[in-house]
């Protein structure tokens, strides 16, 4: 039996993330034989196979190191026949990677193996929590036992998705004793972590945020870090605020005209361009169902930067913003790229500002690591001052 290297279209169109940088060579036509499965070189050089092979690669222990690989320093479950990217947070919360098919499923964890590990040990108690926005599976492996709260990677879920998540999670660890919660994304670490970390919270398990953060942090990851994204990180502290004080959300209704940037990066030569973007999260409904929708509020024109001690940008439009509110900053060059990001949520600015009895307007301050993207790309400071700072100006009334 043979295996066809680069013959199949579909396959290399699914084949884009982890996958294409563990396997990005040029494709070849030539037939290996089963053996070769098992050379570290050819399985990751290969590329491209065939559906059915897929099926019998992720079997192999080659396959196991090329999933232990991706998952990086997630902890694993191993044992009883089993290598997953599984984690359990508690007795009755599961956090996992994607459980995939074709030939994602030889480098994450494969579908079957998930159904089967799921069928031994929780028979009849489990259910799955998908938090992709991205993608879905055949839920029929599951008894349909599957629940959607979508969100997109490397952000924060809408505020209110959160509550429905947590109460749903709640109601069905309660219908039974040994029923369990097996939360997924993708890789199944920063979306999973940041929904888990709320529902620790929402349970009582912890009363406040950095505790769930970093308990959940030291099971599911080998260095600790579970969830690194400070949006997400900034969302539990929201879900935190809202379960200490009783708080009913609301959508409050802000404006933004100015941002500063003490100081402005510096990009090679002294001199380059931003432009930004400030996007509102809605929700929106499609066939009876409520989904989420990123709506663009504002694009701003190009600013060259100069060196300066606080570089002022005043919107051309004061914009009002409401609810989950994305800012986006890019370097313009030949392309747009983009150098950080932060979601915020208009009710907790409002309430920032009464608790701290500030009755005029507010400026926001967001320091490096507190800024995706850049906390972790720019780790020399080469672009962005360590002290560097983004103060939106926001007007309450
Ligand atoms: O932190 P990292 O570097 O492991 O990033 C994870 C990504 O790995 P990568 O950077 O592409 O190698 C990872 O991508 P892969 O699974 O590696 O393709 C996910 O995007 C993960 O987010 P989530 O757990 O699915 O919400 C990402 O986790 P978060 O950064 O969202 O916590």
């Amino acid at each position: 039996m043979g295996i066809c290297l680069g013959c199949c279209r579909k396959s290399k169109a699914r084949f884009r993330d982890k996958g294409s940088k563990l396997c990005s060579t040029k494709h070849s036509t030539v037939s290996y034989s089963e053996e070769i499965i098992t050379n570290p070189d050819i399985c990751l050089t290969a590329g491209i196979v065939s559906d059915n092979t897929s099926n019998k690669l992720h079997k192999g222990s080659m396959s196991n190191m090329i999933k232990g690989f991706v998952s990086k320093r997630r902890n694993r479950y191993k044992g009883d026949g089993f290598n997953l990217d599984l984690t359990y947070i508690t007795d009755h919360i599961i956090a996992m990677g994607f459980p995939a098919s074709s030939i994602e499923g030889v480098y994450r964890n494969n579908i079957d193996d998930v159904v089967r590990f799921l069928e031994t040990k929780h028979k009849n108690h489990y259910k799955i929590y998908n938090l992709c926005s991205e993608r879905s599976y055949d839920t029929t492996k599951f008894h349909n036992r599957v629940e959607i709260f979508p969100f997109d990677d490397h952000n924060p879920p809408k505020i209110e998705l959160i509550k429905p998540f947590c109460m749903n999670v709640q109601e069905w660890l309660k219908s039974h004793k040994d029923n369990v919660a097996v939360v997924h994304c993708k890789a199944g670490k920063g979306r999973t972590g940041t929904m888990i970390c709320c529902y620790l919270l929402h349970s009582g398990d912890f009363s406040n945020a950095e505790e769930a953060l970093n308990y959940y942090g030291n099971k599911r990851t080998q260095d600790r870090k579970g969830v690194t994204i400070p949006s997400q990180l900034r969302y539990v502290h929201y879900y935190a605020q809202i379960m200490q004080e009783h708080l009913t959300y609301k959508p409050e209704i802000l404006y933004i005209q100015k941002i500063k940037l003490e100081p402005p990066p510096y990009f090679a030569g002294g001199q380059g361009s931003v432009c930004f973007a400030i996007s509102q999260q809605n929700l929106k409904e499609t066939d009876g169902k409520c989904c989420q929708q990123c709506v663009k509020l504002h694009k701003s024109e190009t600013y060259e930067v100069k060196r300066c001690n606080v570089f002022t940008i005043e919107l051309s439009v004061c914009t009002p913003i409401s609810g989950d509110v994305k800012v986006e900053f890019y370097n313009k060059k030949l392309t747009k790229e983009k150098q950080f990001q932060f979601w915020v949520n208009t009710f907790f600015i409002v309430k920032e500002c009464q608790d701290s009895k500030n009755t005029g307007d507010l400026e926001l301050v967001l320091r490096k690591p507190e800024l995706d993207i850049v906390n972790k790309k720019d780790k020399q400071n080469k672009v962005f001052a360590e002290d560097f700072k983004v103060r939106p100006l926001i007007y309450l009334y």
